[in-house]
């Protein structure tokens, strides 16, 4: 291995996102010296990054083992590591503490960890380096080319890494809210609203990087129930619902998860001599890693409502059932079902835009009641316009419409919902009834919509000044006397009824 002892930074896990972080921060100028378990794949990072930067000054260097690593670097020293969440991250900070990591030192945390992890680690390591945590959204491209970036903990810490973290995270113009365009080894943009915003204390950062990615599944969720509204019920090639999309993608729905849905809808192989569009060769069991799971187990925990994001949850657990699916589907009749005539058929593609669109304004107010309810919990103080902004590029789940999410929390920083946003009350009155119209046809048809009909229960029940729940207090004060409060009386007296007793008599209690 070269040994360098002039390194910026030291990185640790070169795997999909840590050899094109590393490869950015290479076109940034930064020194990288990197190690990782596997000898091949520093080779190869060295390789690419000699390659495709066409210089002759050596950027990457690489490291046989965490002490070399830990001399090759300039001190105070500054270890990104990109690594799986869990066990690997405790591996890998106890490597480097045997390797020689002292207290001033930095370690920072780039992959899904779980975000309570994160406030322990920040403590469990605290007299042996500053454990700092920064999530990173936008996949291998967006790793490359410019990422979202959540970081999080030591204040002194970010004053450090921040030049480096607003240098190759995404940038956004400001004026127009898009995302500017990196795409070529070599380059950079030094201009434009970089895609990371300091975000808070230990843990908040990747709490904010867990909620992003149970938008991100909800997000995925509607647009997968939108493309088998349109195939099953109108049975559309992928081709066709690609154009639809496509379509779609320009409008307020237009996003990165949308573009690269009609990339893959278009996509197409030639299996037994025969053209064949590749979504309909990939098996219908979706996997996941976590995080959409803890964003779903963190709204029960704090009692906020996020059904889509849990529903979409649901859906990857259910394609998963696949052997029973099939047995249930031999048994369990559907309606019969009439073909609508081409007129029809343009209402209902109208109608279930219109359902996309007004769901995705659901999950996203969850995520962010998500946050709010958690900054209330854990004493954060977040910046939801400023979280808004960092999501507008680089991450999974950019799209147009976070500029007006932005917008949203610029006129109320505090603002409640989303829900009760003069914008978003506006669009979502505009195109509820289409969106019913969606999910009674579709539910006609027999086709499972858990996402967006879960959004439209959602919306129903925040419109809902009164909901059932004074029927539910009425059962539990009678099988449990767990007592209820009443409409005509001051809030917080509690009242029971004696309901096994003959008179039934109402007690305050
Ligand atoms: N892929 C994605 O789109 C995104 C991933 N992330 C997160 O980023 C992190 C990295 O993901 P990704 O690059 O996809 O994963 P990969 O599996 O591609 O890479 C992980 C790297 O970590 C190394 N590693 C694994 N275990 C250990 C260990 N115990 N000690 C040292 N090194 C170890 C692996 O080494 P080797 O295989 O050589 O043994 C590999 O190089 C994860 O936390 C992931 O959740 C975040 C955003 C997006
Ligand atoms: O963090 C990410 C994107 O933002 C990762 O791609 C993550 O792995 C996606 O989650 P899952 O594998 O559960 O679909």
């Amino acid at each position: 291995m070269v040994q360098n002892t002039e390194c910026d930074i030291g990185f640790v896990g070169l795997g999909v996102m840590g050899k094109n972080l590393v490869l950015n921060l290479a076109d940034n100028g930064y020194t990288v010296a990197a190690f990782d378990l596997d000898n091949e794949k520093i080779k190869t990072t060295i390789i690419q990054e000699k390659y495709e930067s066409k210089q002759d000054k050596v950027r990457v260097v690489g490291c046989a083992s965490y002490a070399e690593l830990l001399t090759s670097l300039k001190s105070p020293h500054l270890i990104v590591l990109s690594v799986p969440a869990g066990y690997p991250v405790d591996q890998v900070c106890e490597c480097l503490i045997n390797g020689g990591i002292e207290p001033c030192d930095i370690v920072i945390d780039t992959g899904n960890s779980l975000w309570t992890d994160t406030v322990e680690r920040e403590k469990k390591y605290k007299d042996n380096f500053i454990l700092f945590s920064s999530a990173v959204s936008g996949g291998e491209v967006g790793a490359r080319f410019g990422p979202s970036l959540m970081p999080s903990g030591s204040e002194y810490a970010w004053t450090r890494i921040k030049p480096i973290w607003e240098a190759i995270s995404a940038k956004v113009d400001p004026e127009t809210g898009k995302p500017i365009n990196r795409n070529h080894p070599g380059e950079i943009v030094n201009y434009g609203e970089p895609c990371t915003t300091y975000i808070g204390p230990a843990g908040a950062g990747h709490f904010v990087k867990m909620v992003h990615n149970g938008i991100e599944y909800a997000d995925m969720q509607i647009i997968c129930e939108a493309y088998q509204a349109l195939r099953d019920g109108l049975q559309l090639s992928a081709d066709e619902i690609a154009n639809i999309f496509e379509q779609w993608n320009k409008g307020p729905l237009e996003s990165y998860l949308m573009e690269i849905s009609v990339d893959v809808l278009r996509h197409k192989l030639t299996v037994n001599g025969k053209l064949t569009s590749v979504v309909d060769l990939i098996i219908d069991k979706a996997g996941q890693k976590g995080t959409g799971l803890w964003t779903a187990i963190s709204s029960l925990e704090l009692g906020t409502p996020a059904p889509t994001i849990a529903q979409a949850v649901y859906a990857r657990s259910m394609s998963a059932m696949k052997s029973v699916r099939v047995k249930a589907s031999s048994l369990l009749t559907g309606p019969d079902v009439n073909e609508l005539t081409e007129q029809e058929k343009a209402v209902f593609i109208e109608n279930l835009h219109d359902a996309v669109y007004c769901s995705k304004i659901c999950a996203y107010a969850q995520g962010f009641q998500l946050m709010k309810d958690a900054q209330k919990e854990q004493g954060w103080q977040l910046n939801f316009s400023s979280i808004a902004k960092i999501w507008r590029a680089g991450c999974i789940i950019r799209a147009v419409f976070l500029q007006s999410i932005t917008q949203a929390f610029e006129r109320e920083p505090t603002l409640e919902s989303l829900l009760v946003d003069p914008y978003f009350v506006e669009q979502l009155n505009k195109h509820q009834l289409n969106w019913r119209s969606a999910i009674a046809s579709i539910s006609l048809l027999g086709i499972p919509v858990g996402a967006l009909s879960s959004s439209l229960a959602y919306f129903d029940s925040m419109r809902s000044n009164v909901l059932p729940a004074n029927l539910l207090q009425g059962q539990r004060d009678y099988f449990g006397a767990h007592t209820f409060e009443r409409v005509d009386q001051v809030q917080g007296k509690k009242y029971h009824i004696e309901w096994a007793t003959a008179k039934k008599e109402m007690k305050e209690l």
